[in-house]
């Protein structure tokens, strides 16, 4: 999802109406995966309560965007720089 483009696909029936879903991933760079994620679960009708992963790339500002989406978002660890 960073450098091009890329699909994100779930079940139909994997969200149940109204559940309270934690999206978990392992890295948040452009935060176009997790926002790919964020969409999906809404349109199925799920609850986004909170997002989190372990390592957050500040300098490109995908946290920012995440969190501007009504998604509280936490991450453990943060890197002004995307290696
Ligand atoms: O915030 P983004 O810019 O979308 O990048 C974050 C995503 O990139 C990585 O997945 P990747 O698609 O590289 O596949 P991988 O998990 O198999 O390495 C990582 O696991 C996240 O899912
Ligand atoms: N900048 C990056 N470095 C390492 N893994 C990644 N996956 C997505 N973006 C990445």
């Amino acid at each position: 999802m960073e450098y091009g483009e890329a699909t994100v696909e779930i079940h139909k029936d994997a969200i149940k109406p109204a559940s309270r879903v934690l999206l978990v991933d392992d890295l948040v760079a452009t935060g176009g995966t997790m926002l790919a994620g964020v969409e999906l679960i809404r349109r199925s009708g799920g609850n986004i309560v909170e997002a989190c992963a372990v390592l957050e790339f500040t300098d490109l500002e995908g946290g920012k965007k995440i969190r501007a989406n009504n998604v509280p978002l936490f991450t453990l660890l943060q890197n002004d720089g995307s290696m």
